[in-house]
């Protein structure tokens, strides 16, 4: 009895939660314009070296989630850098690698380091709990698992990834483009910095600037100004395909490219394919200087990184191109 009154009000308490959780949800997709979010079905990994009890989780989640398993830790851990599902329900002792390990392993990992993990166990001490909480789990349900204790815990944590995703999105996007935004390019920045300074690799930046685009807001008006830059941004998107290399809108009309592992020669001859791509687009612009399409002026610079004062001066370096490129004529790269 006690039991169904329990579960009665979890979950009336769970449905009222997130239905408010969802709108708030809903809201910040559309702001992102997250089609993704809001599509799709939230995805959990269910892990158990017992088939029988990822049977029985399955069971409970496969009617409104998309439902993966894996039988050992390392299967886990592939799964999730692979695809990172939304949550994880991971059976602590568990064969050659333990839930702990597995969940240890997933927070050192940036990729896979904001999964949630909800440890499953047939143990019951407080040590265990204390452990699975230490190595980064979220939450602890005990087995035989309760249905609707297992299915509010896992609706609650999976609303709070998904906000946090939103939210990370929202902070790291520039909202007219839909590009990295300054923050999240300076983020990139000191990350690829790190990286080719290990390495000893070359780091290339383009600082990119539309052409007279004072002129275009004058003539087309500020809202078809916006719909050029939205443009422009997807052009400049389309030209970069390596994991690692960044478009981010730096300011106004400005965007700022970086380049991992790259020579001065490959960033002049990626800015020379980026100025044909947006020539390619014959953007109209009839009162510009150049021509009486959009074209752009480029500056690029490119270092093997040495002490962190010189990561600022990289960047003045492009800066410095781009105006060269402005004062010679624009339509052009500089370096
Ligand atoms: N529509 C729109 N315009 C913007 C935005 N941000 C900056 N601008 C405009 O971009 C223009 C930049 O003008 P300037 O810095 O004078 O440069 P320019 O006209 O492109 O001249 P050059 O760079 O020398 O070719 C200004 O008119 C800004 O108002 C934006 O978000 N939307």
């Amino acid at each position: 009895m006690a039991a169904r009154i329990t579960n009665a009000i979890l979950r009336k308490h769970t449905a009222a939660n997130t239905d408010t959780d969802m709108a708030t949800l809903k809201y910040l997709a559309s702001l992102t314009n997250n089609q993704e979010f809001l599509s799709r079905r939230p995805r959990i990994l269910i892990v158990d070296d017992q088939v029988i009890n990822i049977q029985t989780l399955y069971q409970i989640f496969a009617d409104d989630h998309e439902v993966f398993m894996a039988t050992s830790g390392q299967k886990a851990l592939e799964f999730c850098r692979q695809t990172p599902p939304d949550l994880l329900l991971l059976d602590v002792m568990m064969p050659e690698m333990d839930g702990l390990e597995v969940c240890t392993r997933l927070k050192q990992e940036e990729l896979t380091a904001d999964i949630p993990v909800l440890f499953v166990t047939a143990q019951n001490d407080a040590g265990e709990e204390s452990r699975a909480l230490l190595a980064g789990g979220m939450d602890f349900i005990s087995k035989p698992v309760n249905p609707d204790v297992v299915r509010a815990r896992v609706k609650t944590h999976i609303t709070l990834k998904l906000q946090h995703d939103l939210l990370k999105k929202l902070v790291f996007t520039d909202p007219l483009t839909g590009l990295a935004n300054r923050r999240s390019f300076d983020n990139s920045y000191d990350k690829e910095w790190r990286h080719c300074q290990r390495y000893g690799k070359s780091l290339a930046i383009l600082m990119i600037d539309i052409d007279c685009f004072k002129q275009y807001n004058d003539h087309y008006g500020h809202q078809q100004g916006d719909v050029c830059l939205a443009a422009v941004a997807a052009c400049l998107d389309a030209g970069f395909r390596r994991p690692h290399d960044v478009v981010a809108r730096y300011g106004g009309e400005e965007f700022i490219c970086l380049m991992s592992e790259c020579e001065l020669g490959a960033a002049i001859s990626k800015a020379e394919s980026l100025l044909e791509a947006i020539v390619a687009q014959a953007i109209p612009h009839i009162t510009s200087k150049v021509g009486e399409i959009v074209t752009l002026s480029i500056g690029v610079a490119a270092t093997v990184p040495g002490n962190s004062e010189d990561r600022a001066a990289l960047v003045a370096a492009a800066d410095e191109k781009l105006y060269v490129a402005k004062q010679a004529g624009r339509n052009r790269v500089a370096s």
